[in-house]
């Protein structure tokens, strides 16, 4: 027996979301990466580098935030490990953020927008960089859940 109430609003229609379907819980991967804006309105993209998951796409820097750290937290130490630039959390905007299954779990990724740093970006760990307009992001090879991304940066930046 279903236990939703059918319901229809007359200006939304009838619900056809499917029901919740009961299963294991899904573990959440939680991960805050950030469009680094240049003067140019530019965004930084780095490529990952070959022996990693997603190897050869593009993606925003940052990575997984560890236990017991705050996002922006490990958003500037993420920043100073990949890149070897410092900001300060007050530098970090909060813009959108991306929800999808990745690998049995399910990615839960904070994007910020950043437009003051010191130091200048280099590869420590990615194997190139490039600096886009989020315009010319969309032919990138970017992992699933940046797509839907780049399109709020094009109307954001
Ligand atoms: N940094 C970043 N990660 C992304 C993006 N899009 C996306 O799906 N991811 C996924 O989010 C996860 C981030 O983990 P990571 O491996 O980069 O994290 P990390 O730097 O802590 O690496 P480590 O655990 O190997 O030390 C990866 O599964 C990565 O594929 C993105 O735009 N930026």
């Amino acid at each position: 027996m279903s236990l939703r109430k059918e319901t229809v609003d007359p200006d939304l229609g009838p619900d056809i979301s499917p029901a919740p379907t009961p299963g294991p819980p899904v573990p959440l991967l939680h991960v805050v990466a950030v469009a680094l804006v240049d003067g140019d309105g530019r965004v930084l993209l780095q490529q990952r580098p070959p022996g990693k998951s997603l190897a050869g796409l593009w993606e925003f820097p940052g990575g997984k935030i560890d236990a017991g750290e705050t996002p922006e937290a490990a958003l500037v130490r993420e920043l100073e490990e990949e890149l070897g630039i410092a900001t300060h959390a007050s530098c970090l905007a909060p813009a959108a953020f991306a929800s999808e299954p990745l690998d049995g779990k399910h990615l839960v990724m904070l994007l910020y927008v950043c437009r003051k740093w010191t130091g200048v970006p280099q590869a420590r760990h990615a194997t190139a960089l490039q600096w886009l307009r989020p315009a010319q992001m969309y032919g990138v090879a970017m992992p699933k859940a940046d797509l839907p991304l780049i399109g709020l940066l094009d109307a954001l930046l």
